[in-house]
């Protein structure tokens, strides 16, 4: 159900589901939260964000204050790894998804969350999508893995696999995590774009951290509404490249048929381990107990 914004409701999306952003509409209130929202995170990610974080938001010059211009941004965008962005109403069908990253077009809600309900968001806001997904866009690998993915949806799609697909997704470019000299930092977007969960993925005592294996991925059950139970971790984009571009998914998924699935808290034979969590927040019922955790 698309979020009530004004230029939203009064534009009926084209057949890709796009929109036009309207950036001239954005009031100063708007561009307010996108500030305050922007300031809490760099503050919370220093020293938690992969350093291709903080290069792409440069390059990109979202560091200027106020909710971007897709028009603007796309220029500097596309010279660097070919992508756009493009305005969308709001979740869109998985097939139109697929087809936009094959495309390079990464989709991006228009809307900004309100001011009173900074830290929790029923779907992808444009704070999420651009200040989460696009900084990484200017990775070239990482842009390259994004229209992998994207491509491969409609082979999923043949195989009835796409929740297998989507937990790909899930536990890389929305809450992956990646090994760097300096330590464990954040790349994925869903945690980039949140405050509290910034700290949980790297430093919380609860969830496991458990390094990327595709098929392990594929089979494992995730939290849409919640701090994840266990984060993914890479060596590096090439890795992650590597693994799913670089091989054909056709046995994968046929051997995935004949396979159980794993709970999003298992820590399962095989696994190469940093961290086996406690998972005392999940087991005290979550954000909608409102769980304490360190
Ligand atoms: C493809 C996969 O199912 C995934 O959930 C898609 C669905 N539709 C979407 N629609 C929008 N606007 N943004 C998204 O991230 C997604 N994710
Ligand atoms: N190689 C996968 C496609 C894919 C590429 C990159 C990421 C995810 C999926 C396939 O054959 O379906
Ligand atoms: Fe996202």
């Amino acid at each position: 159900m698309p979020v009530q914004d004004p230029v939203i409701a009064e534009q009926t999306p084209a057949a890709d589901h796009t929109i036009d952003q309207c950036w001239d509409r954005y009031s100063p209130e708007e561009h307010g939260v996108w500030d305050t929202l922007y300031k809490r995170q760099m503050k919370v990610l220093q020293g938690r964000a992969a350093p291709e974080h903080f290069k792409g938001l440069e390059l990109l010059n979202l560091n200027e204050g106020g909710i971007p211009d897709f028009r603007r941004m796309n220029e500097k965008l596309e010279k660097l790894t070919g992508w756009t962005v493009v305005a969308v109403h709001g979740l869109i069908p998985n097939d139109v998804f697929f087809d936009h990253l094959a495309n390079r077009r990464f989709v991006a809600g228009r809307f900004i969350r309100d001011a009173d309900k900074l830290d929790y968001l029923p779907e992808p806001d444009i704070f999420h999508d651009v200040f989460g997904h696009v900084p990484l866009l200017t990775q070239p690998v990482f842009a390259d893995y994004m229209q992998a993915y994207g491509k491969g949806g409609a082979k999923a799609e043949k195989h009835g696999m796409i929740e297998n697909l989507t937990r790909l997704y899930w536990y890389t470019v929305e809450f992956g995590l990646i090994n760097t000299p300096e330590g464990q930092r954040i790349y994925g977007a869903g945690i980039v774009s949140s405050q509290s969960e910034s700290v949980f993925a790297l430093e919380g005592r609860s969830p496991n951290r458990v390094h990327f294996d595709l098929e392990r991925v594929m089979r494992t059950d995730y939290r849409y509404d919640d701090f994840q139970q266990t984060y993914f971790v890479i060596n590096s984009y090439e890795e992650l490249m590597e693994a799913t571009a670089g091989q054909d998914f056709d046995p994968i998924y046929t051997r995935l048929k004949g396979q159980n699935d794993f709970k999003a808290s298992d820590i399962v034979d095989g696994d190469k381990v940093y961290t086996q969590g406690t998972q005392e927040y999940a087991k005290a019922g979550g954000l909608a107990k409102g769980a304490k955790w360190v």
